[in-house]
């Protein structure tokens, strides 16, 4: 059994969602770092984290991986490929129609499609929700890449369903940069949200982690390529946090 990853030895400053948009955008805009080289980063550090937490290796392992529309759910279909690499058995449930997702989201779509992963569609009101759940009972873990820090209000529809199958399947549940149901801004905990084993938040922890620790579980802190200027030009401070390795775990005092 691998040992986990290490804490951040620095303390770790956290971000509202609006000041993570302006790092977006200094990133992509006058930076010319484009998303989906940060949403790599996103999925494989997931992937990694899932690997870490399953003892080291995923081989036959039966991952459920939940998907929204936006960007948190790109970075949930990156990880989805890396999982496969590495001979875990994935299936992908999307919440949402193809046509609905955001471009880089459908472009990892694509990729999955090409290589045969297992996707399935909840968008068809015709197809009833415990249709493609024969795998929930066998699965070793849920990675919930539903919703990120552009959540507006109470989760709906199949993104509703999906948090409360995955709750009460009682699977451990890793997610991505927020648990899908939190306000990442103020930590509201909105009707269904995920209630997480772990979440693997990207470049700096977001400002409602800390206030929710119980449907946060153990807190991860994934590089994703941010350049310190970038901090530097909004005027932060922030330590070389990953001067080490590409992911630390974050404990706050309580
Ligand atoms: N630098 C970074 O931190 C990076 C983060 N990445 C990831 O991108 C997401 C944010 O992506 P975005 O597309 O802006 O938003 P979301 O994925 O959160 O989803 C928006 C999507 O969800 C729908 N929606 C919103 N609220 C609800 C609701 N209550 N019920 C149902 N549906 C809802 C909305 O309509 C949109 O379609 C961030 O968290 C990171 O995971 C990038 O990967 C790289 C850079
Ligand atoms: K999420």
């Amino acid at each position: 059994m691998l040992t986990d990853f290490p804490f951040a030895i620095e303390e770790i400053p956290t971000l509202s969602v609006e000041q993570m948009r302006e790092v977006d955008r200094i990133m992509i805009e006058d930076l010319g770092i484009p998303l989906i080289q940060m949403m790599e980063h996103a999925g494989r550090a997931l992937a990694d984290v899932a690997r870490r937490r399953l003892g080291g290796s995923v081989v036959g392992k039966h991952i459920i991986v939940l998907v929204g529309a936006g960007h948190n759910g790109g970075g949930g279909l990156v990880a989805a490929r890396h999982l496969h690499n590495w001979g875990a058995e994935v299936h992908v449930l999307f919440a949402t129609a193809f046509k609905r997702l955001k471009e880089e989201t459908q472009r990892q779509y694509r990729i999955l499609e090409a290589i045969g992963v297992p996707l399935w569609h909840f968008d068809d009101i015709s197809t009833p929700i415990d249709k493609p759940t024969p795998q929930w009972g066998r699965a070793a873990l849920v990675l919930d890449a539903l919703l990120g820090y552009n959540l507006h209000g109470d989760p709906r529809g199949f993104y509703a369903d999906l948090i409360r199958l995955a709750n009460a399947s009682r699977t451990p549940i890793i997610s991505l940069d927020v648990p899908s149901g939190l306000d990442a801004n103020d930590g509201t905990i909105y009707s269904p949200c995920i209630e997480a084993d772990a979440t693997v938040t990207l470049a700096l922890p977001k400002r409602g982690l800390r206030e929710s620790p119980f449907v946060v579980g153990d807190l991860y802190l994934a590089d994703i390529g941010i350049a310190p200027e970038v901090y530097k030009r909004m005027g932060l401070d922030v330590p070389p946090l990953f001067q080490h390795q590409p992911i630390v775990r974050v404990r706050y005092p309580t």
